[in-house]
């Protein structure tokens, strides 16, 4: 691997004595992780039924690496939202950042989803997620993985920081800033990001880093954490970034984070200006952990009773706009919903999470849970669904073994000689659930969303 030279000059002024373990850690085998998804099985269920070589990864209570061999793209459980595919390092950020259950939590850069499926994991399906990206084309991606992982109280945009900051100031109890980075910590894994490379990237980057956090800032309630990570070494984007922040915000403290077999500390003599102890902060590199290169600072907003609520949205929804999900509900669901939090938007029908403010004029590609379709005489339900649903809270199920080739047949959209009951069917793989079928005319119609297919 060729990378450049004021590069590496500036990895050997970084790193000193250990500037030669980290040039030979090009030359190991990169890791492949996935995080096991606890909103839909706890991590002991998934060991035992888990097909994949797996082994732990020790500073995660849900992560592991798989083996070589293993292909976990490629098997029903992924399809059935049971884990996440990510770079063990990448686990990190979200590991570290505790969420109590009713937490509004905010993902400012959240594309496409890596960290924003663990946080809205830790939810349990209560409070609210906020997930953001910039850029329309990753957001998709975005929208794809929480619907996937059965996150139901989330709300997924594509704005500016800027922009969000005026719709939802001082109403986050959790803000996570997976900030746009140079990606050095992501050269062995991803080569392509060593071209883009050079000086005047890391300082582009850290620009834009200065004026993301400000309106995160405003976004975070008094009393509340805000969590920084990059994939880069760049002191400028790591130290320097948040001690400028920090200079400029005298209301937030650096908080400690806990430490790990192979985790490093951050540098505080890289902090700019006045003195701030980053040994709180985390650094990973790849010659001292199984992993890639990530830094995480976690930051305190300290509690100075603010006076500011954001006004509450409130659906005026009413009994007879919804009577086809009505209908739907009694003969299929064992859900309750709370009729406040229904929103129908262009015969959409939506379950909006608890106290979210007015959304009006944002760009929005998900508000909450899609539940399905209000047609001329029936409710269609989603795949969004199906996905958040857990087989008891469906009446008409039918469950497959996973080596049973209707599964897979099923995910590629064929129709499929099943009994099911009339109407609609939940199909499962091992108790958890892919999507719909439905039955009409002894004939049952496979509903599997068609842009998820298996290829
Ligand atoms: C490191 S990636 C995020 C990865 C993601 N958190 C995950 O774990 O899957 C950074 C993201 O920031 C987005 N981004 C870039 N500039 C941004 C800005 N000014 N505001 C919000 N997001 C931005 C990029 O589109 C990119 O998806």
């Amino acid at each position: 691997m060729i990378l450049p030279e004021i590069y590496l000059a500036r990895m050997k002024e970084l790193l000193k004595d250990e500037y030669n373990d980290y040039i030979t850690s090009f030359d190991k085998e990169r890791y492949y992780g996935l995080r096991i998804n606890n909103l839909k099985i706890d991590t002991t269920d998934f060991v035992k039924l888990s097909p994949f070589n797996l082994d732990k990864i020790h500073w995660t209570s849900n992560g592991y690496y798989y083996g070589n061999n293993d292909k976990p793209s490629k098997h029903p459980y992924y399809y059935a939202g049971l884990y996440y595919l990510q770079e063990p390092s990448a686990m990190t950020p979200a590991e570290l950042f505790k969420i109590d259950l009713n937490d509004k939590v905010l993902d400012l850069c959240a594309a496409p989803g890596g960290k924003s499926t663990e946080l809205g994991a830790k939810l349990k399906g209560t409070g609210v997620l906020v997930c953001n990206d910039i850029s329309a084309s990753r957001a998709k991606a975005l929208l794809k993985n929480i619907e996937l992982s059965g996150i139901s109280n989330s709300l997924v945009l594509s704005e500016t920081p800027e922009k969000l900051s005026s719709y939802f100031p001082e109403y986050f109890d959790k803000i996570l800033i997976d900030a746009p980075c140079s990606g050095e910590g992501m050269f062995r894994k991803d080569t392509s990001m060593i071209k883009n490379w050079s000086e005047e990237s890391v300082k582009n980057y850290s620009n834009i880093q200065r004026t993301i956090l400000p309106h995160a800032a405003s976004m975070l309630k008094s009393g509340g954490y805000m969590m920084y990570s990059t994939c880069t070494f760049s002191p400028e984007e790591n130290e320097q970034t948040i001690s400028r922040f920090l200079n400029d915000h005298k209301e937030f403290e650096l908080v400690d984070l806990p430490d790990f077999k192979g985790f490093d500390r951050g540098r505080s003599e890289y902090a700019f200006g006045y003195e701030y102890d980053f040994s709180k902060a985390v650094r990973l590199w790849p010659h001292k952990i199984k992993g890639e290169g990530h830094f995480v600072a976690l930051l305190y907003k300290k509690d100075e009773a603010s006076s500011y609520r954001c006004k509450i949205y409130n659906s005026n929804i009413k009994e007879k706009d919804i009577e086809l999900f009505s209908k739907f509900k009694k003969e299929f669901l064992n859900i309750d919903f709370d009729i406040k939090r229904l929103s129908i938007i262009k015969d959409k029908l939506y379950y909006m999470p608890d106290e979210i403010p007015s959304l009006k004029g944002l760009r929005l590609l998900r508000t909450g849970l899609y539940l399905g379709d209000i047609k001329k005489n029936r409710f269609e339900p989603s795949q969004a669904l199906a996905s958040s649903l857990k087989i008891k809270q469906f009446n008409n199920v039918i469950d497959l073994e996973v080596n049973d080739d209707k599964v897979i047949r099923y995910l590629k959209g064929e129709t499929l000689q099943l009994q099911g009951m009339n109407g609609w069917n939940l199909i499962c793989v091992d108790n958890y659930p892919l999507g719909f079928a439905k039955k009409s005319n002894n004939l049952l119609k496979n509903k599997y969303y068609s842009g998820w297919r298996w290829m």
